[in-house]
C-alpha cells in the first residue's frame, strides 16, 4: 500500500460519518431493536486463531476494536470483567464502523477502555445501547435509541425494508449506498492490512468497490426457515396461531416472520407468499422445522438448448433438485436449485468483464491500471501473447471457466461437486463450446496441479474458493507450480488476505522473487448487508 493510500479509519475516509449533528425532522431519533437475553458476565477470550475461518468473526472484529483502542488488544488480561450490570443501558458515541457492519463505541473510563459493539448505528451518533453479552475486551450490545443521529443516516422512511433493524439479514440499509460503497472499500483495505500484513506496503491501492447494478430485488435465493409447533401442540393438532416463517432476527437465534424480503426478486417474494400459505396449512404435519429454498429460473426447459435468454418472465423454483437455468451475458447455466451459484445475477456481466479483462492484463508491463468494470460478460479481451491456458479451481458450474473461454487454448476446471462437474460439462455443450479445448474435471482442488501438464509461464489460474479459502496444500502445489497470472476471486476477503501471504511466503521460503499484486477491488454482490465479493490479480515475477 502506497503513503497516499495509507489506512484511515472509516470516518476519515470521506465517509462523512463521523461528526454527530442535530436530528433532521424525518430521521428516526428513536429506533428500538433486538432485545438480546443470553447475556454471560464472564468476558470469552477467543483463541488466536493461526487459521480463519468463517467462524472467526470475533478475531477479525479484533482488528477494528484494536484499531480503535489504538494499542494492542491481543495483550488483554482475559480475567479483566465485563464493567457493566446485564443488560445495562448505556450512551455512547459511536467511533468507528467495523467489518461486521457494527459500530463500535470506546469507552475509557470503563474497564480500561471496554469496547462495546452496536449494529445499525453511524459513527458520531450518540445512542443508548444496551449490553447483552461479553467477550474478550469488548462488549456486544443492542441499539435501544439514536439520540443524535449522524447527517447522513437514511430517513426511517426511506429505508428499504420494515424488518431493518430487527432481522439479521442486511446490515447497511440505514446508510446511503454511496457510504456502503466506501464502508466496503474500507473493509477490503482493513483485510490486506490485518491478514496480509507483511506484504502490505507493497501491495497497490484498493480500487473502489464496483456497484451492483440492483441495489434491491437483486438476490435470486433465499432460505427462510421456520420451526415445528411444540409437540404438545401437533399431537392435539392445535394450532393457535401463525407459526414465524423468515429470516434470523439479529443477533439471536429465533426466526422473525417476514412475509415480503426487498432484497428479493420480485418472483421469490411471489413465491414466498405461497410457500408461506402452504406451510400454514401443513404445519402440523412437521416433526422438524426446515429451511425452505427460493430461487429464481428462466422458464426453459431444463437440459435442452434454447434461443436468447428470456426478457421477461421468471419463475420461482423451490424443489433443491430442480434445475435452475439461468443467464449470464450471453451464456447459459444449467445446475441443481440447491447447488452454488452466484446469488446477484445483475452484477455479473461487470464481475466476469473485470475478470477477463484482468486475466489478459499484459504479463511483462506494470499493469497497475484500475480499469472500471465493462459492463458485458461478452468483452472482447484480447489475450495477452504469453498467456494461453486457463486453470478454474473451484469452478462450481463452470461459470469463469466457460464465461472466459475466448483467448485461451485450453481451458481446465476442477470442482469437488460430483453434481455440479456433471453441470459445467453440461453447461459447456448448451454453449456450445468444444470440449476438445474446454474441459471440467471432478477432483480436490488440492490435486489440482498434479493433472496439469500447461507450461505454468503460459497458464491463468482462476481461484473461487468457499469462505475458508485455500489450504495449506492448495497453496503448497500453486508456489510449486508458479502460474503466470493468478486471478482470485472470494466471498471471504480475510481468507483471501491471508491465502496471499501464504503465497508469497511460500514463495520467499524458496527464494523466488513470487508475485506482484496487480489490482485489488471489491465487487458488490451483495447490497444493503455488509459482505463484499474481493478481486485480486497477480503476475508472476
Ligand atoms: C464459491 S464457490 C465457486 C463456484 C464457481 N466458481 C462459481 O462462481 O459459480 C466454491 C466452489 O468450490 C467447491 N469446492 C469446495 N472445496 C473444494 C475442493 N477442495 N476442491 C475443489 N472444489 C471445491 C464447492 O463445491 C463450490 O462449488
Amino acid at each position: 500500500m502506497s503513503e497516499s493510500a495509507a489506512p484511515v479509519s472509516v470516518a476519515e475516509a470521506g465517509l462523512g460519518l463521523s461528526a454527530p449533528v442535530a436530528a433532521p425532522e424525518s430521521v428516526a431519533a428513536a429506533t428500538t431493536t433486538t432485545n438480546n437475553t443470553d447475556t454471560n458476565t464472564t468476558a470469552r477470550r477467543p483463541k488466536k486463531v493461526k487459521k480463519l475461518n468463517k467462524k472467526d468473526i470475533d478475531e477479525v472484529l479484533m482488528h477494528d476494536i484494536v484499531e480503535l483502542r489504538g494499542h494492542n488488544h491481543w495483550d488483554w488480561d482475559p480475567k479483566t470483567p465485563a464493567p457493566f450490570q446485564n443488560f445495562e443501558e448505556l450512551e455512547v458515541t459511536i467511533g468507528s464502523l467495523a467489518q461486521s457492519g457494527e459500530g463500535l463505541a470506546l469507552l475509557p473510563d470503563r474497564g480500561d477502555g471496554w469496547v462495546v459493539a452496536v449494529p445499525f448505528v453511524v459513527p458520531g451518533e450518540k445512542v443508548i445501547a444496551r449490553v447483552y453479552r461479553h467477550n474478550w475486551g469488548y462488549s456486544h450490545a443492542d441499539l435501544v435509541k439514536v439520540i443524535q443521529p449522524a447527517e447522513n443516516r437514511i430517513a426511517k422512511d426511506d429505508i428499504l425494508c420494515k424488518y431493518f433493524g430487527t432481522c439479521g439479514g442486511c446490515q447497511l440499509q440505514h446508510i446511503s449506498y454511496s457510504d456502503q460503497m466506501k464502508f466496503k472499500r474500507q473493509v477490503v483495505e482493513n483485510a490486506f492490512k490485518n491478514y496480509a500484513a507483511k506484504y502490505f506496503a507493497s501491495l497497490p491501492p484498493v480500487d473502489p468497490v464496483a456497484q451492483s447494478p440492483l441495489q434491491s430485488q437483486y438476490r435470486t435465493k433465499i432460505t427462510p426457515h421456520f420451526e415445528a409447533l411444540h409437540p404438545k401442540h401437533r399431537a392435539a393438532g392445535v394450532v393457535t396461531e401463525p407459526v414465524p416463517i423468515g429470516f434470523l432476527y439479529a443477533g439471536k437465534r429465533k426466526i422473525l416472520d417476514i412475509e415480503d424480503c426487498p432484497i428479493a426478486t420480485p418472483i421469490l417474494n411471489e413465491g414466498l407468499k405461497i410457500m408461506r400459505a402452504e406451510v400454514q396449512k401443513t404445519i402440523a404435519s412437521y416433526k422438524k422445522g426446515a429451511t425452505m429454498l427460493l430461487r429464481e429460473s428462466n422458464p426453459v426447459v431444463a437440459g435442452t438448448e434454447s434461443e436468447d435468454p428470456p426478457k421477461t418472465t421468471k419463475i420461482c423454483v423451490t424443489d433443491h433438485k430442480a434445475s435452475i437455468t439461468e443467464w449470464v451475458g450471453k451464456f447459459r447455466f444449467d445446475y441443481p436449485a440447491g447447488s452454488f451459484f452466484q446469488n446477484n445475477n445483475a452484477i455479473l456481466p461487470s464481475l466476469i468483464g473485470y475478470v477477463k479483462q484482468q486475466l489478459h492484463l499484459p504479463l511483462s508491463t506494470s499493469a497497475s491500471t484500475s480499469s472500471e468494470p465493462t459492463t458485458s460478460a461478452s468483452t472482447d479481451a484480447q489475450p495477452s501473447r504469453e498467456i494461453q491456458y486457463l486453470v478454474d479451481a473451484y469452478c462450481g458450474s463452470g461459470l469463469f471457466g466457460i464465461t472466459c473461454h475466448e483467448g485461451f487454448k485450453k481451458v481446465l476446471g476442477v470442482e469437488i461437486s460430483a453434481a455440479s462437474i456433471s453441470c459445467a460439462t453440461n453447461n459447456l455443450v448448451l454453449n456450445k463450446l468444444s470440449t476438445d479445448t474446454t474441459a471440467f474435471h471432478l477432483d480436490d482442488a488440492d490435486k489440482i496441479f498434479a493433472h496439469i501438464d500447461f507450461p505454468s509461464a503460459e497458464t491463468a489460474l482462476i481461484i473461487d474458493p468457499p469462505r475458508k479459502g485455500c489450504s495449506d496444500e492448495f497453496l503448497d502445489q500453486m508456489a510449486d507450480f508458479l502460474p503466470a497470472r493468478v486471478v482470485y476471486v472470494s466471498c471471504n476477503v480475510q481468507t483471501q488476505a491471508r491465502d496471499l501471504q501464504g503465497l508469497l511466503d511460500r514463495c520467499a521460503a524458496k527464494g523466488l522473487a513470487g508475485y506482484k499484486v496487480e489490482a485489488i477491488r471489491g465487487f458488490d454482490l451483495f447490497p444493503q448487508t455488509r459482505h463484499v465479493e474481493g478481486v485480486m490479480t497477480l503476475t508472476r515475477l
